[in-house]
């Protein structure tokens, strides 16, 4: 009889997601994120970070203060770079798994880039204006969004 405890493409997705968030120098919140095609292959991963080239160790990862002096103006989202990560030509009818809400900012690329479905793990901004928008264009153009539903299993990676 065959192995019958093997993760869902979904929770597969969402681990992936997660593992590539700890690669994330961000303090505070880490993000990770992986796009697959209809077929199930993996497409492409990204976590929020410093732009390329940009001195992790030199940048602000401040989330208060004067704006130029916090993270905010500088860190490239998971989502984002998930999506410029991919150099094989076309994401249309892509989805994304994302351990955080997409900001307006990445969802404006998300739906430019032809994703069709989100699934995101927390929605812990749900309250912002960022958050907002990014919901109300989602809605306007089509594209779902469901929260990953947790299959109680506890995955430990020995490292
Ligand atoms: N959908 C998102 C939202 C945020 N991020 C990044 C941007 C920052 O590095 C961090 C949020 O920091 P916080 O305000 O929680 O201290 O997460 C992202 O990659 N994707
Ligand atoms: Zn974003």
């Amino acid at each position: 009889m065959k192995r019958q405890d093997y993760v869902s493409w979904d929770a597969y997705f969402m681990g992936v997601a997660l593992l590539s968030a700890q690669r994330s120098k961000d303090n505070n919140t880490q993000v990770g994120s992986c796009i697959v095609n209809p077929h199930n292959k993996i497409l492409s991963m990204g976590y929020n970070g410093m732009p390329t080239g940009c001195n992790d160790d030199r940048m602000p990862w401040e989330r208060k203060g004067t704006p130029l002096d916090t993270k905010y103006l500088y860190v490239c989202h998971a989502e984002l770079n998930a999506i410029l990560n991919y150099s094989g030509g076309s994401l249309r009818g892509a989805r994304i798994y994302t351990t955080l809400f997409p900001c307006n900012e990445c969802t404006k690329a998300i739906i430019q880039a032809g994703i069709t479905e989100v699934i995101y793990y927390s929605d812990k901004y749900a309250d912002t204006d960022s958050t907002i928008a990014a919901k109300r264009m989602l809605d306007m153009v089509g594209i779902t969004y469901r929260q990953y539903q947790k299959e109680g299993k506890e995955l430990v990676l020995d490292l």
